[in-house]
């Protein structure tokens, strides 16, 4: 918020000193004072040299809780808050130096230098100032904040949204050399007053930048101080005689008991907390989960769910009682939050008080009666009365029958009950696959956003730093205001980090950036808590990945060949792409892998519904038809005439025999190729469900369950991984079978991780199938390799349409490698010669950096992203015609295959 007058004095700047005065005027009574002062801040800038608590401070290593103020800090910032209501983390470290009263001179006229100077260039100081334009006005009404930053001969004014809006260069070194702080002075037409210095790190870490944001709260107490509080305001708070009756400790009892041996008890409040929140000196009880869902918890859903509470509290920053939970895809997050939610409804730390009465969930329409499911699942029905919106149950009857405590809706109908949802008191909000959110401007994000609801969580099993716009988006939503506004985040962190990334960016830049990247992880990372799938491997059975190069027909290789010698393609590497010619004939290449009675489908509809502007669609297909055998009927497709779906029946064919109570799930991107596959399950008489964008929500979940259901005969699910796949549980599957490749990775992962998750019971066996030489193979190794990673990678609505090509790029797209038996491991540079088995070394396989734009080092390893080229040239692989192979599935598939990789998890228990 903007102040008139000497803003940094109204809100909790650091670096502010403790009193005004307006510019110009001085105080001669207290000229000793300035020089003791001048004392005072040389001996402070010396014991900083001396590792002293600021040093520590500001040191970018230290940025987990561990950092925050000691006993003693801590206690001089309750005494603060006590006044103000709120404390600044950086003034508290500061306030115990306590500079004296500080004395302002009359302004000054810094010069602009004439001379030639020799004094260095490398002069750099910083200071916070307040500014107003010059004027001889006695009275000056200061127009805001600002950091000043001299550089030799050279000054720039920056406002604390970090734009410039002063410079100068050629000014005397010496002038510049003395500023120092309660100096007034004149300064390229601007009448500054110099508020206090800022550290160099201050600066680069972008903190003196920050005001009016939460502060980190104090740690929690730990296990050892959980002796009951005594609560030190009571007799500053005289409670009413009713609240007096009340606070009879008797009546005060957690809701479970807390010393149990496998008690999961909630960290207590600080002080600071008391005061802000149990302004009616309730007594502390401790929260306790109810031992019922602790028994299921795993280790790290028991971590995450005191992570939701603390930082729902707001015990984790003050102030900001958001968080994102951004744990990989199947890690529970589901179970977290039920378990936040069912705790926070019962129970509250100050005389056990519920801390919630009403949530609301808002998920993708796909997981509404999943999220019903769970909470059933863990909770049974009759502890909590859950209500999910759907066509017959309206946002009404949620409001008339008040047992109801949780109301899960879908984003869309949301929006269309905005109205209803705004009258209800709901005090916690929670976004499943709240990745979406990530546009603030779009209908879904500002719906949201005008809910009062202080209380919100994010979940999304997708990194969250891969775009710093869209983190900034995230981020604002759960917790507003954190990152200040959007104009001074991209001027203090976007721009520095995005800049220092730059091939030519300078020494200086890059340790800018640097520093405003790890100030960023640092804030942010206090309510931002990610986990891998590494944490659940344990209780997960083997996963056996398989990528399977399935040789073309005679059929394929020959309308693929008269494909690429069409006049579309020849336009195309001529780089004449108006009109996107490109993106029809990859559509017509990857049908033909699929299946040519795809692309048959394709040329009789051209054929009967022709318009003048499709003339390169008309070109390409110009005499294809003519390869097809003069009576060929599409309807009556054979699996002779597609290399991938040799491989596909042979395979159903060997799981149904080998592993006859065992199911497949069997995805594609397409609705006609899911129309091929439902038909080759009619013809084989393999019982199937099928799910895709045009299946009804409502059906959705009931579609899932049954195929889970161990009962049900299913064989087969068929997924349109678009169009439902995002967080499904499929574990009734434990074959999945990615029958066409994504030009996004992260769209296959998605379909890959409904098998593989909690619950899972037998060995998970994934197959991918790439058709070999074609552009199968040249998406997949784009997938692999670093081009195809680039920004894409969580983005499952990113398409071809998306991506630009280069005509060199299409130039091999449009390439069919007849000779090679897999182009992919051609391009890998193995020492092998590709006829031998060669296993690399499974056990250590080569970390991938992830594309997220707060840097390599911020990350962890993410075990769901997408495979790099190094990592696959670990994975055993071995040619079709290999002599041992031990594997049953890929013996039986062996004929139609040219090439295998294969790679296990959890390899100790796989059968
Ligand atoms: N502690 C547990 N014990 C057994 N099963 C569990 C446990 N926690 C979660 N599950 C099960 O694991 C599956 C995955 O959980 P959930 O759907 O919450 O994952 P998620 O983190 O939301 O993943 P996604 O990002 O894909 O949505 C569910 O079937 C859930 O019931
Ligand atoms: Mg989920």
């Amino acid at each position: 918020m903007r102040r008139s007058a000497a803003p940094s004095q109204l809100q909790g700047n650091s670096f502010k000193k403790p009193k005004f005065m307006p510019p110009g005027r001085s105080n001669p009574s207290l000229n000793e004072e300035i020089t003791k002062r001048n004392l005072d801040i040389k001996l402070f800038e010396g014991a900083a040299n001396k590792n002293t608590f600021l040093e520590s401070q500001n040191d970018p290593r230290i940025c987990s809780l561990n950092r925050l103020p000691t006993e003693e800090s801590t206690r001089e910032i309750n005494h603060r808050a006590n006044y103000s209501g709120k404390y600044s983390f950086e003034a508290s470290a500061l306030a115990t130096l306590d500079p004296p009263h500080t004395v302002h001179s009359a302004p000054k006229e810094v010069t602009v230098s004439k001379g030639q100077e020799e004094e260095p260039d490398s002069l750099v100081k910083y200071f916070s100032v307040v500014w107003c334009k010059a004027s001889k006005k006695k009275h000056k009404k200061w127009e805001g904040d600002a950091v000043l930053i001299i550089k030799g001969r050279s000054f720039t004014l920056k406002n604390l949204e970090g734009k410039d809006i002063g410079r100068g260069i050629g000014y005397k070194f010496k002038e510049l050399e003395k500023i120092e702080e309660g100096q007034t002075l004149m300064i390229g037409g601007k009448e500054i007053e110099v508020m206090g210095i800022i550290s160099p790190d201050d600066f680069s870490s972008g903190r003196c930048f920050q005001h009016g944001v939460g502060s980190p709260a104090i740690p929690s107490s730990s296990q050892a101080s959980r002796k009951c509080f005594s609560n030190p305001f009571k007799s500053v708070c005289k409670p009413s005689s009713k609240e007096n009756s009340q606070n009879d400790f008797q009546n005060y009892k957690p809701r479970h008991d807390p010393h149990t041996p496998n008690s999961l008890v909630m960290p207590r409040p600080d002080k600071n907390h008391q005061w802000m929140f149990n302004k009616d000196c309730f007594p502390l009880v401790d929260v306790v989960i109810d031992p019922h869902l602790v028994y299921h918890l795993r280790p790290h859903q028991k971590e995450g769910v005191i992570f939701l509470y603390e930082c729902v509290m707001g015990m984790r920053m003050n102030g900001k009682h958001g968080a994102i939970l951004a744990d990989e895809m199947g890690l529970g997050k589901t179970l977290q939050c039920i378990s936040l939610i069912w705790t926070l409804q019962c129970q509250g730390p100050y005389g056990g008080k519920p801390v919630i009465k009403k949530t609301l969930i808002v998920t993708p329409g796909s997981l509404v009666n999943n999220w019903r499911k769970e909470f059933q699942k863990w909770l049974g029905s009759e502890r909590i009365k859950i209500f999910t919106v759907d066509q017959d149950h309206k946002v009404e009857e949620f409001v008339k029958a008040t047992f109801y405590s949780v109301l899960i809706i879908s984003y869309e109908m949301l929006l269309r009950s905005l109205d209803q949802i705004k009258n209800i008191k709901f005090d916690l909000l929670i976004c499943d696959e709240g990745h979406r959110l990530k546009n603030s401007a779009i209908k879904t994000t500002t719906a949201l956003i005008s809910l009062s609801c202080e209380k919100r969580i994010i979940l999304t099993g997708t990194p969250v730093q891969n775009d710093l716009q869209e983190f900034f988006a995230l981020i604002d939503f759960v917790n507003p205001g954190i990152l200040g506004s959007l104009s001074s985040y991209r001027k203090i962190y976007e721009e520095p980090i995005i800049l220092s990334r730059e091939p030519s960016a300078s020494e200086e830049e890059k340790e800018l950036g640097e520093r405003r990247a790890t100030k960023l992880t640092c804030l942010t990372g206090l309510f931002i808590l990610r986990r891998t799938q590494e944490v659940i491997n344990k209780y997960l059975p083997p996963k056996i990945e398989n990528v399977v190069f399935c040789r073309p027909t005679a059929l394929q290789i020959e309308l693929y060949r008269k494909l690429l010698n069409s006049q579309a393609v020849r336009f195309c590497l001529q780089g004449l792409l108006e009109n996107s010619p490109h993106l029809v004939c990859i559509g017509a290449l990857k049908k033909l892998c699929n299946h040519p009675c795809l692309l048959f489908n394709s040329i009789k509809e051209k054929e009967c519904n022709s318009t003048c502007d499709d003339s390169e669609e008309r070109s390409l297909y110009k005499g294809l038809l003519n390869v097809f055998p003069a009576d060929y009927n599409a309807l009556q497709f054979t699996e002779k005439e597609s290399g991938k779906l040799q491989v596909l029946l042979k395979l159903l064919a060997v799981i149904h025999e080998l592993r006859p109570t065992e199911k497949v799930v069997l995805v594609s991107n397409y609705t006609q190729t899911l129309n091929i596959l439902q038909e080759v399950c009619k013809r084989h008489g393999y019982a199937y469900r099928r799910l895709d964008g045009q299946t009804p929500i409502s059906q959705r979940q009931q579609i899932v369950d049954g195929f889970n259901n161990k009962y049900s005969s299913d064989f087969i699910f068929l997924l349109s991984s678009k169009a439902g796949g995002v967080g499904l549980n499929l574990i009734g599957g434990s074959h999945l079978i990615l029958y066409d490749i994504d030009w996004n990775p992260a769209t296959d992962i998605q379909a890959m991780s409904r098998v593989w998750r909690d619950g899972q019971k037998h060995p998970v066996h994934i197959y991918r199938l790439l058709t070999t030489g074609t552009i199968e193979e040249k998406i997949y190794q784009r997938q692999i390799s670093k081009q195809g990673l680039s920004g894409a990678v969580v983005d499952l609505n990113k398409t071809s349409e998306h991506i630009q090509f280069s005509v060199e790029e299409l130039k091999n797209l449009f390439t069919l490698h007849e000779s090679s038996c897999c182009v992919t491991h051609d391009l890998l540079d193995c020492e092998c010669t590709g006829e031998k088995d060669h296993a690399g070394d499974l056990c250590e396989k080569v970390t991938l950096s992830r594309h997220c734009q707060l840097g390599s080092h911020h990350q962890k390893s993410d075990s769901l992203k997408p495979l790099s080229m190094s990592q696959l040239k670990q994975w055993k692989h071995f040619p079709g015609d290999h002599l041992n192979l031990t594997d049953p599935f890929l013996e039986r598939i062996r004929e139609n295959v040219s090439f295998f990789f294969q790679n296990i998890t959890n390899q100790a228990t796989a059968k």
